[in-house]
């Protein structure tokens, strides 16, 4: 089976059979770029391919493609539910709940079966709260670290570096330190708010994924479990029984 996580800036991926596990990851900008990852490769001609994708149907049909013509395989996609497992979707309109917010939930609740926060803090940071019933209370959609970056490099004149370089949130020196470190501080106060004013937050068990995870988990007051695989472990649930 080959498990796919396609977010706004990266595809993420992870093939396994016990004897043979890999993943990796491929940042795109055009949707014909993840025709070239290395996976397609890699794995036997007809492997079941199961994937979670937010991104624009143009990046969809661009993987139909590079599995049909590469590796003869077909693509099952997840979507957004309105329960499962005992996990139920607070939105009105299901399916417009993005469906790696669907993912990281299943496979929390899976693990927890108590109240959970859960963070993925991918192109934009999501935040969903989830009670001890297994009834999504909500959640928050913000920009995350590299968009914010974005938004000033193009909204200014003067903003424009290269580097990135995240984890300070002192006063800084220079136009990157001072972009890096508000940006930051930005992030994990905004994560602290939350901690800090959604009722029970603190009891919840907090987890985290997505690129800028570690990042922000370090930052953070409060004990989050980082879990890089959050989005594919509950593609996986979503796979098992349908
Ligand atoms: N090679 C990379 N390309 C893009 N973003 C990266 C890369 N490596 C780390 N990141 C960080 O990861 C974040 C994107 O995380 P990711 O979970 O891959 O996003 P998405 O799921 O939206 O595609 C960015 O904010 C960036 O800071
Ligand atoms: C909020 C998101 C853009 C996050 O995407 P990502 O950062 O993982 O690329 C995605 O979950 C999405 O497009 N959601 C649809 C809107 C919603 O969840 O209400
Ligand atoms: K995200």
């Amino acid at each position: 089976m080959l498990w796919l996580d396609i977010g706004n800036s990266r595809m993420k991926w992870l093939y396994g059979t016990a004897a043979d596990e890999h993943g990796g990851a491929l940042a795109y900008q055009q949707p014909d770029d993840l025709q070239s990852a290395p996976i397609w490769q890699a794995i036997p001609k007809g492997t079941p391919v199961w994937a979670s994708s937010v991104a624009n149907p143009s990046v969809r049909q661009a993987v139909e493609t590079a599995a049909k013509q590469i590796a003869d395989a077909n693509v099952h996609w997840a979507r957004s539910e309105q329960e499962r497992n005992g996990l139920r979707n607070s939105y009105q309109e299901i399916s417009r709940l993005g469906v790696d917010r669907w993912m990281v939930m299943l496979a929390a609740w899976q693990q927890e079966q108590s109240a959970f926060v859960v963070v993925d803090a991918g192109s934009a940071i999501t935040v969903d709260y989830v009670d001890g019933n297994g009834q999504h209370l909500g959640g928050h959609i913000v920009p995350g670290l590299n968009l914010m970056t974005r938004a000033l490099f193009s909204g200014t004149a003067n903003v424009k570096f290269n580097a990135l370089n995240w984890g300070e949130i002192g006063p800084g020196k220079s136009t990157e330190q001072c972009v890096h470190h508000g940006v930051f501080a930005m992030a994990t106060g905004y994560l602290e708010y939350v901690l800090a004013q959604w009722p029970g937050a603190r009891e919840a068990r907090w987890l985290i994924t997505g690129g800028d995870a570690l990042r922000l988990q370090s930052a953070l007051s409060i004990e989050a479990e980082w879990r890089p695989n959050l989005v594919i472990e509950g593609l996986q649930i979503f796979a098992e029984e349908r």
